[in-house]
Order: structure tokens, then sequence, then C-alpha cells
């Protein structure tokens, strides 16, 4: 009988110490993830700063930065991976998989299917817009994260992280839309992405309707993005007490 109550003990302790390794492991990978976004974001941030200020304009200034943006905001995709791996590493972020998903598919929409594809749109100013907005947010965020995990997250970094998304959040998307919005001619005439019939699948698909599609679908998706991170900061920086539902 006292061995049995030994084996369950040693048991547990076993147990405990596989989570208290596990947690540190993430602890560690999501440190180094965060100081690496941080400083991807800082570099895009001198680039683009240093080529207005070299060339006065904003001509140019995408493809000049577009390789370290791609980089950047493809490696986000890790986030949404985060998420599940974290809930499995005892708990240690507590974000949402399907609010982290559409905030960074977008992203990687933009990126890669958007400007990536269409160089016609890539000087216009909207692109600048969404550029300097994510820019910004992203150095705000990835440090939050960084100094929090690090137990030293200075108030101004808090304060930033949930104050400045109420303006920056509808920034970036009127510059992602009239970005997208531009697009559409250049799409249309050229039949980009599309497939007509009749063909050896018999599918047909239209890129051009799908971008409106994606337009429309910021009407019932953004409203649920802002309200989450409008939760966030009532319960960061005020203390709420709010019960999530299940996502
Ligand atoms: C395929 C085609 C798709 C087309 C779809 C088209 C529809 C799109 C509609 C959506 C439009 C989005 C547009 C967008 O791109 C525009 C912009 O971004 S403009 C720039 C302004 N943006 C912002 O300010 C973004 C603000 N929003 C967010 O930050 C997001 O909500 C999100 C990134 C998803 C973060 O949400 P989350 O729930 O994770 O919030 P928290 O930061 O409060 O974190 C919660 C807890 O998790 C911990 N956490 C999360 N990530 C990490 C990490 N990397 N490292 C460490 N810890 C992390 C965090 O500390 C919190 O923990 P705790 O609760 O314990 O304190």
């Amino acid at each position: 009988m006292a061995s049995g109550e030994e084996d369950g003990a040693l048991e547990e302790k076993e147990t405990n110490n596989k989570k208290r390794t596990k947690s540190i492991i993430a602890t560690a990978w999501l440190t180094f993830y965060n100081i690496a976004m941080t400083a991807g974001w800082l570099v895009l941030a001198v680039a683009m700063t240093r080529f207005y200020l070299q060339k006065g304009t904003h001509k140019g200034l995408y493809r000049s930065i577009a390789r370290i943006l791609k980089f950047f905001q493809t490696f986000a995709l890790l986030e949404v991976i985060d998420g599940d791996m974290c809930s499995c590493f005892a708990g240690i972020v507590r974000t949402s998989v399907i609010v982290t998903g559409v905030q960074v598919c977008s992203r990687i929409f933009m990126v890669w299917f958007i400007t990536h594809s269409i160089r016609q749109i890539q000087n216009q100013e909207s692109v600048i817009l969404f550029l300097v907005v994510w820019t910004v947010t992203e150095i705000t965020r990835y440090s939050f994260y960084t100094f929090s995990l690090l137990n030293h997250l200075p108030y101004f970094i808090k304060w930033a992280r949930y104050n400045m998304f109420i303006i920056m959040y509808p920034l970036g998307v009127i510059g992602e839309l009239m970005t997208i919005y531009a697009a559409l001619p250049y799409v249309r005439k050229a039949g980009m992405y599309s497939l007509r019939l009749p063909n050896k699948y018999n599918v047909s698909f239209d890129y051009y309707y799908c971008l409106i599609i994606v337009m429309l679908s910021y009407i019932p998706l953004f409203p649920q993005l802002y309200f989450h991170m409008l939760r966030q900061r009532r319960k960061v920086l005020h203390g709420e007490v709010i019960v999530e539902k299940d996502e």
C-alpha cells in the first residue's frame, strides 16, 4: 500500500518535472522568436526611413524593402502554430488561434497576393500607409511580448500596445482596402490568377471577384478583431475580468 503511494508521488514528480522543462523550452523559444521579430521590424523601419530621407519620395520604397517585409511577415505564420504549441506547453500563451489566424492570413494575403503580385500598385500612397502602420504596431507588439516574457515590461510599452491600435487598426485597414481597390483594374485587365471556361478542369475562377469578396469580408471580420483588442485592453490596462468564450 505504502509502496503504491510512493509510486504515485514519484509519477507526479516526474510529470511536474516534464511540464517545467517543456515550459522553459517554450519560454526560451518565444523569447527568441519575439526578439527576432522586433529586430526584423526595426530593420524595416530604419530601411524605410533611410530610403525616404535619401530619395525624398515614397516611389520605389516598397521595392527596396520588399524582401525584408516578405520574410518577416511570412515568418509570423509561426504565431498561429505558436498558439497551438503553447496551449500544450502548460498554457504559457493564452492567445486565440482564430483571431491570430485571421490577422496573419490577411497580412500574408496583402503581402504576397496583392503587393508582390501586382507591380503597378507598389508605389501607391496606400501601400506606404499600411507599411508604416504595420511597422509601428509590430515593433510595439513584439517588444511588449519580449519584455513581458523577461518580466521587465516598461509601462509605456504596455500603454502603447493597448492604446495605439485604437487609431492604428482602422488606419491599417484603410491602407489595405485602398490598395486592394487600386489593384482591381489591373487584375481585371490582365485576368490575373483567373481560370476561364472552357478548360480541362471544367472550373472557373475570377480573382477580380475574389478580391471584391475579400474586401467585403473586412466588414464582418474587422470589428471582431477590433473588439477583441478592446477586451484585451480592458483586461490588461484596467484589470477587468473577462469571461472568454471557447474559440
Ligand atoms: C486568405 C485571405 C484572407 C482575407 C481575410 C480578409 C479579412 C481580414 C479582416 C481583418 C483585417 C486585419 C487588418 C490588419 O492587417 C490591419 C492591421 O494590423 S493595422 C495595424 C494595427 N494592428 C494592430 O494593432 C493589431 C492589434 N491586434 C492584435 O494584436 C491581434 O489581436 C493579435 C495579433 C491577433 C493578438 O491577439 P492576442 O489575443 O494574442 O492578444 P494579446 O497580445 O493580448 O495576447 C494574448 C496573450 O497571449 C500572449 N502572447 C501572444 N502572442 C505572444 C507571443 N508571440 N509571445 C509571447 N506571448 C504572446 C500575450 O502575452 C497574452 O498573454 P496573457 O493573456 O497571459 O497576458
